[in-house]
């Protein structure tokens, strides 16, 4: 990959984060997002950053090991990042937010821990898919990179339980859409809450999961 390029994906990082932060998905300097390289290694946003505000020059670049080769000190959520990576050679972003109504959903004590949302819409299912619930680790934990490995497989995203989403996507542009179709739906998901929704049926999850597969 040219520097000209690993430019433009800092730039982008910073478009995006800065729309992200604008529109209220993530607060304060939580969240983080990152995107792999060519060469295996990864730019990933600097812990305690605001997404709104974030220099590319500053953004951190990582070998494929890990270590840092540039910029500021990387998320502390690194291992989780890396952990989704490793099981979705696929995947070539990842976006973690605290966006209120998926935050909310995953503070429920009555979901599905094996898919917190049901299928109300088609761009939930063309996007998300199948939400499992990680359960409850402490910002940072090394053992959160464990916990998301035996799911990130066969999903491209989880919800951390009482923490927030993470959503992996093909590039950065398709992790930032199915992050804001998750947050919207979850939305509706607690807008709806005791109306006994009609969601999709099983055919018609199955007739959008042929005609738009996620990656
Ligand atoms: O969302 C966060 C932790 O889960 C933010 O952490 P960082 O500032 O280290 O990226
Ligand atoms: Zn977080």
């Amino acid at each position: 990959m040219s520097v000209h390029d690993a430019n433009r994906l800092r730039e982008q990082i910073a478009t995006l984060g800065k729309s992200l932060f604008d529109r209220g998905l993530t607060m304060g300097s939580s969240g983080n997002i990152s995107v792999r390289l060519d060469d295996g290694g990864w730019l990933m946003t600097p812990t305690n950053a605001c997404l709104g505000r974030l220099d590319p020059a500053r953004i951190s670049r990582l070998d494929r090991d890990g270590r840092l080769l540039d910029g500021d000190a990387p998320t502390k959520e690194s291992f989780l990042h890396r952990a989704m990576y490793d099981e979705r050679p696929q995947s070539g972003a990842i976006v973690h937010l605290h966006s209120t109504h998926s935050v909310a959903v995953s503070c429920l004590p009555d979901i599905d821990p094996c898919d917190c949302i049901p299928p109300l819409t088609a761009y939930y299912v063309m996007r998300v898919g199948r939400l499992p619930l990680v359960p409850y680790h402490i910002p940072g934990d090394p053992a959160l990179g464990d916990a998301v490995r035996g799911l990130a497989g066969k999903h491209s995203v989880v919800l951390l339980a009482n923490h927030g989403p993470v959503v992996a996507g093909k590039n950065l542009e398709a992790a930032v859409y199915a992050t804001e179709e998750l947050e919207e739906t979850a939305k509706l998901y607690l807008l709806l809450r005791g109306h006994n929704p009609r969601g999709l049926t099983p055919e018609q999850v199955a007739e959008l999961e042929a005609r738009f597969p996620r990656d």
